[in-house]
């Protein structure tokens, strides 16, 4: 009990933005891995797969779901920071309990916006950082399809905690906004544009630092980036972190329920 609470102690809006600082890095980590390899579009078409027994629509939806089914009962998803693309369904965990500190309203676990976060993946971001192209690594391509969404899915679903830690932090702010069901007032509370551009600054620079080339003369500046920084920007700002912000009024919403 006594390290739970010590948990609870660190919970506050700083811990939590450590943690999205730090998820930053696993983000900028997997976009450059994923664009080791072209478009690869084989990977998403139907046509490409006809496995017995999958009558799913792409290569690397049965990765995912194969993925999703190994690590459920390895007990990824009794963790409330983790989420699933395909939660329908999944075997149960076949390791024994881990205690994590409940310290998010039960209602928490209903909300799961994995599948804008897909659809974003696939449709927006992935044209506009691999280069074209078909090089038949598709199941290396799909495995890092799912690290990239993984790690999306979990910085964006962290919302659930920025929203906890703000509302403790104020409710008497937010409680009359969740009566009123009034998501615009709950935005407007809960969003700091400063530390948005902060943000958006921060990650342009991690993917222009992470995605240099590394050589032992001096000029390191001059190479190309493996990831361009201004799509990582834009994918903070046009997605990332208005999903964010969109799990964290979802969560408000069920606060008082
Ligand atoms: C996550 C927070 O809440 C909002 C969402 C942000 C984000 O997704 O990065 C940043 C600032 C806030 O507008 C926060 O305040 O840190």
């Amino acid at each position: 009990a006594e390290s739970l609470d010590m948990k609870k102690a660190e919970f506050t809006l700083d811990s939590v933005r450590d943690s999205l600082i730090r998820q930053e890095d696993t983000i900028v980590f997997c976009l450059i891995e994923r664009s080791k390899y072209p478009l690869n579009s084989p990977a998403y078409n139907q046509s490409y797969v006809s496995i017995p027994g999958f009558s799913g629509s792409s290569l690397v939806e049965y990765i995912v779901k194969q993925t999703e089914t190994l690590q459920a009962t390895a007990g990824r998803y009794e963790n409330p920071e983790e989420h699933a693309f395909f939660p329908d369904n999944l075997p149960r965990s076949l390791v024994p309990p881990y205690n994590y500190s409940q310290v998010l309203h039960p209602a928490a676990s209903s909300i799961n916006i994995n599948k804008m976060i897909w659809d974003m993946y696939y449709n927006q971001l992935l044209p506009l950082f691999v280069a074209e192209g078909d090089d038949g690594n598709y199941a290396s391509t799909a495995s890092s399809d799912i690290d990239c969404l993984q790690a999306l899915s979990r910085r964006i679903h962290y919302g659930k905690f920025v929203a906890e830690v703000k509302f403790r932090d104020a409710p008497h702010d937010y409680e009359p906004a969740i009566r009123a069901k009034d998501r615009d007032g709950l935005m407007k509370l809960l969003t700091f544009e400063k530390v948005e551009e902060m943000v958006r600054r921060r990650v342009e620079k991690k993917a222009m630092v992470f995605g240099q080339e590394v050589n032992l003369h001096n000029d390191n500046s001059k190479g190309k980036c493996k990831v361009d920084p201004s799509v990582v920007s834009r994918l903070y700002v046009e997605w990332v972190m208005p999903l964010t912000k969109l799990v964290e009024v979802e969560y408000l919403l069920r606060r008082l329920d």
